[in-house]
């Protein structure tokens, strides 16, 4: 019996050993479980999340508010209670972005000019924003700016344009802001948000990997420093959800869409609404205890790609039984 399964399995084993490419399992392939079909299990829920008026009387900040992720985050908070401001370079489209979501929730949503880079327009933005609203509760260091690009492509203004939004952006509007609130003795959750790939570096995407590296110690770093204050400090990572500011300028043509959805556990692409719950909570007064945290939010993408193992999720039930043959069948080393 043992020889007959063995038989059998050196057969096998000697078909699949045929072809070099075959014996990777077609790591890649259609071979074993299509992932995606998952998603199922994963359904994205879409309402805010927190209890209605978890943000009355807090005014909140979200840089980049007028698109993708922060216009979600801003539509939350403002479901949610919050006096919203929202800041970047494009008036007409924060203007434009303000008024839908005002209408939508019946609280004011202020639309101001500010290019992070500068920071003179940040020190006028916060001016501006102390007239309409006081100091925030709430700030969320949304806006960034990224391409894909080989590194050695780059030129001197490129690498200055991506890292003087994401890092210095980021800086000058903590700093603009937590001077402000210190001597007007008010607390502040600061919230930034970063990608997977600040912890592990990725290439192609340099200046934004190490401009987002640089928030997450800046970050850490003020969590440690200014409690004393008020001021609680978190980070989320957030993995791929599709916008168009990231998507036409990380995968322009759409080729990399599939490979990015079948390596993550989850089956499917993060949404703008799931990610604004998180930040709503983050930015809540029920995480009041959370400080200095880095909140992976990638429906396993993070892990997927790191474990060197973790491409054998594409062999079959089949292959698995000549592996195990195999393996079985070694003696000594
Ligand atoms: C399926 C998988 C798909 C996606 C994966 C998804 C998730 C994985 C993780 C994702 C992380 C995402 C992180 C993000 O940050 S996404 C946010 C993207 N949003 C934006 O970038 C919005 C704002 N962007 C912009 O305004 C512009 O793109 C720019 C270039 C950042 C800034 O515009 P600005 O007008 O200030 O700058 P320019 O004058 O145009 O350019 C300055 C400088 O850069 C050079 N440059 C511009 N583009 C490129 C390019 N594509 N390649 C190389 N170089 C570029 C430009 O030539 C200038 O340099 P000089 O010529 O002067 O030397
Ligand atoms: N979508 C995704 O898959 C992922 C996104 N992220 C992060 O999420 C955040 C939001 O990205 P997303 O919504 O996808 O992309 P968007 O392009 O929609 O958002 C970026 C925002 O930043 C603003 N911005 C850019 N440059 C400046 C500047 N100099 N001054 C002020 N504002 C500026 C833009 O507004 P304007 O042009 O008006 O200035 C825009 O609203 C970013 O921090 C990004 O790095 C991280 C991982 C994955």
């Amino acid at each position: 019996m043992a020889a007959r399964v063995l038989g059998r399995a050196g057969r096998l084993a000697a078909v699949v050993r045929s072809s070099a490419v075959r014996l990777q399992l077609r790591l890649h392939g259609s071979a074993g479980l299509r992932f995606g079909s998952q998603a199922s299990f994963f359904p994205p829920l879409g309402d805010a999340m927190l209890p209605s008026g978890s943000f009355n009387n807090h005014v909140a900040l979200i840089t980049g508010g007028g698109t993708g992720l922060g216009r979600a985050m801003t539509a939350t908070l403002s479901q949610l209670g919050a006096q919203c401001i929202i800041a970047s370079r494009k008036l007409d489209i924060l203007q434009r972005t303000a008024e839908e979501i005002s209408s939508q929730t019946g609280n004011k949503v202020h639309a101001v000019q500010c290019d992070v880079r500068d920071p003179q327009a940040v020190s006028q933005c916060v001016d501006q924003m102390e007239a309409l609203t006081g100091l925030p509760d709430v700030i969320i260091n949304n806006a960034a700016g990224n391409f894909v690009c080989p590194s050695e492509r780059l030129s001197p203004n490129a690498w200055k344009t991506i890292t003087d939004i994401v890092l210095n952006g980021t800086a000058f509007v903590t700093l603009e802001l937590g001077k402000r609130l210190i001597q007007n003795q008010k607390g502040a959750s600061f919230l930034a948000i970063t990608t997977i790939y600040a912890e592990s570096g990725s290439g192609f995407v340099v200046p934004s990997a190490s401009a987002k590296a640089g928030v997450e110690a800046l970050y850490k770093s003020l969590a440690a420093e200014w409690g004393r204050y008020g001021h609680r400090f978190n980070i989320i990572q957030p993995g791929p959800i599709r916008t168009k500011g990231a998507f036409s300028r990380l995968d322009p043509t759409g080729a990399f869409e599939k490979a990015t959805i079948d390596r993550i556990p989850t089956g499917r692409l993060g949404t703008p609404a799931e990610i604004a719950n998180l930040a709503a909570y983050v930015s809540s007064n029920y995480a009041s205890w959370m400080s200095g945290a880095v909140i992976r939010f990638d429906g396993g993408e993070y892990v997927s790609l790191a474990g060197e193992f973790n491409e054998l999720r594409s062999v079959t039930p089949d292959q698995w039984k000549i592996l195990e043959a195999m393996i079985r069948n070694t003696k000594g080393s």
